[in-house]
């Protein structure tokens, strides 16, 4: 342990961290950090090395290569790679949650939780059999053990069943009680992965309210997840990952924008990458290629010099199994080239990008025809009085789609205001989220700050 305090933010630090499997690159020279006190989510097609991460970090696999740096509340600093697998959650405190639910079933609710801390309670009988006859330590901490299981039975909604075996519960609900054990090991890091996997929307609700109070305890959550709903609306940060490389890191509105990400993880087919590029980004998608990747998102074009690029063919060891991955499969590396060759192409007016209307995949046609942006009714020339409303207010408006919206003529509160159906029909289909105006309701939002700016005239700025 290095007792030297950490003067930073970050509770995990990921440096160049590759896991090969024989010939299989699983991890590919990977850097992200976690800030301590948020949630920062995982994500990435199936086979990405989501789960390969989660077990470098919580010791279940040695990593090839890299380091993994966990700076503790209290200043200490732990290398998760040299601790031994044992010593991760007990001195890193870091826990964590597996894609298939590990509870004992047999035993009641509270029980699961009460031998989750054995550890403490062990060591308060001084690992002797002085429990057995009420050691007043041993007293305080088997209270103190109750206490804290009931607290978390509380949190997850499960404090009424406390005494029922966990095998009877629910799916969604054993999800929670995992959940709930972890807290019980005080854990600094809490690792979940896919906790969402397999509910139905209201214990997707009910996860991400106990997961939005773990948070608010100061706990730091690493979250594997499928689930976008629940990604979407409770994670701070997003790195995504496509064959064991990172392809994007971010706030959520960034990485869904992120054309890397949409192309890898839309799953389209090869030849609909270009068409998928243009429909779901437009200019920006083009723009962003322009100005080729952010070197921040991961290796992009410098190849790992440790993992080496991924594997055309490659090769799990353990069972000599081959897994041929087709070459230019990674769709995310297909941007980044687009992006070289584009780049060495003359830049053409904005006017001359627009993508010709043309037929359509079902996939993408279904989320973004552009040229139906034309179909929005009060587009302007330019802002009224040369300045143009700060759009991003309107909640669910980043500035990614702030932009979008002014370049096709949208500037003002007024003007998303006034919006009828066909109008948010035709924005919606350009923003590529469907439903995602009415649910955010950005007319009544955008009513709201037009009547505010036309109540302030001196200060709405933009507006004459
Ligand atoms: N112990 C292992 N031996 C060999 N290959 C492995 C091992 N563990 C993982 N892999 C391989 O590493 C790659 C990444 O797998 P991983 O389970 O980390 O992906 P994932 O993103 O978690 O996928 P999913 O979302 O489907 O759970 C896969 O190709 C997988 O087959």
């Amino acid at each position: 342990m290095n007792a030297t305090p950490s003067s930073n933010d970050f509770i995990l630090q990921v440096e160049h961290l590759s896991m090969k499997f024989g010939g299989l690159v699983a991890i590919g020279d990977l850097s992200f950090q976690a800030r301590r006190g948020e949630i920062t989510a995982l994500i990435g097609p199936n086979g990405a090395g989501k789960t390969t991460v989660f077990n470098c970090i919580t010791g279940f696999y040695k990593p090839t290569e890299g380091m993994i740096t966990l700076n503790k509340r209290d200043g200490s600093t732990y290398l998760l790679e040299r601790l031994p697998n044992h010593e991760i959650p007990a001195r890193a405190n870091v826990a964590r949650t597996f894609q298939n639910i590990r509870l004992f079933s047999g035993m009641t609710l509270l029980e699961n939780l009460l031998v989750a801390q054995h550890n403490k309670l062990m060591k308060a009988s001084g690992y002797t059999f002085l429990g057995l006859f009420g050691f007043p330590s041993y007293r305080q901490a088997s209270a103190e053990s109750i206490e804290l299981a009931r607290h978390w039975l509380d949190k997850a909604g499960l404090v009424d069943r406390a005494d029922d075996p966990a095998g009877d519960l629910p799916y969604g609900a054993q999800r929670r009680l995992e959940i709930a054990r972890a807290m019980c090991t005080g854990p600094e890091l809490l690792c979940l992965d896919e906790p969402a996997a397999g509910l139905n929307p209201k214990e997707s609700a009910a996860l991400n309210e106990l997961l939005m109070g773990i948070k608010s305890t100061g706990t730091s959550i690493l979250l594997i997840e499928h689930d976008m709903s629940v990604v979407m609306q409770i994670s701070d940060h997003v790195v995504v990952l496509e064959y064991g490389r990172k392809i994007s890191d971010g706030n959520p509105q960034s990485v869904r924008t992120d054309p890397r990400v949409i192309a890898a993880y839309l799953g389209v087919d090869d030849e609909e990458v270009q068409e998928v590029l243009t429909e779901v980004g437009d200019e920006d998608v083009i723009e962003q290629l322009d100005t080729g990747p952010d070197p921040a998102h991961g290796p992009g074009n410098s190849a790992s010099m440790m993992a080496g690029p991924v594997s055309d063919s490659v090769e799990h060891a353990n069972e000599g199994e081959r897994v041929t991955v087709s070459k230019g499969a990674s769709k995310a590396a297909q941007v980044d080239a687009r992006s070289a060759s584009i780049a060495s192409k003359p830049i053409v007016a904005p006017a001359a990008k627009k993508p010709a209307a043309k037929a359509r995949s079902t996939k993408a046609a279904a989320k973004a025809p552009a040229a139906k942006t034309a179909g929005i009714s009060n587009r302007l020339d330019a802002p009224r009085g040369g300045k143009a409303d700060s759009l991003i207010r309107i909640k669910g408006i980043g500035p990614v789609n702030e932009r979008k919206l002014n370049e096709h003529g949208i500037f003002h509160f007024d003007q998303i205001a006034a919006w009828k159906k066909a109008d948010i029909e035709a924005a919606e289909a350009y923003l590529a989220f469907d439903g995602r105006i009415e649910r955010e309701d950005w007319i009544g939002q955008a009513k709201a700050l037009a009547k505010e700016a036309a109540a302030k005239p001196a200060t709405r700025g933009g507006r004459k």
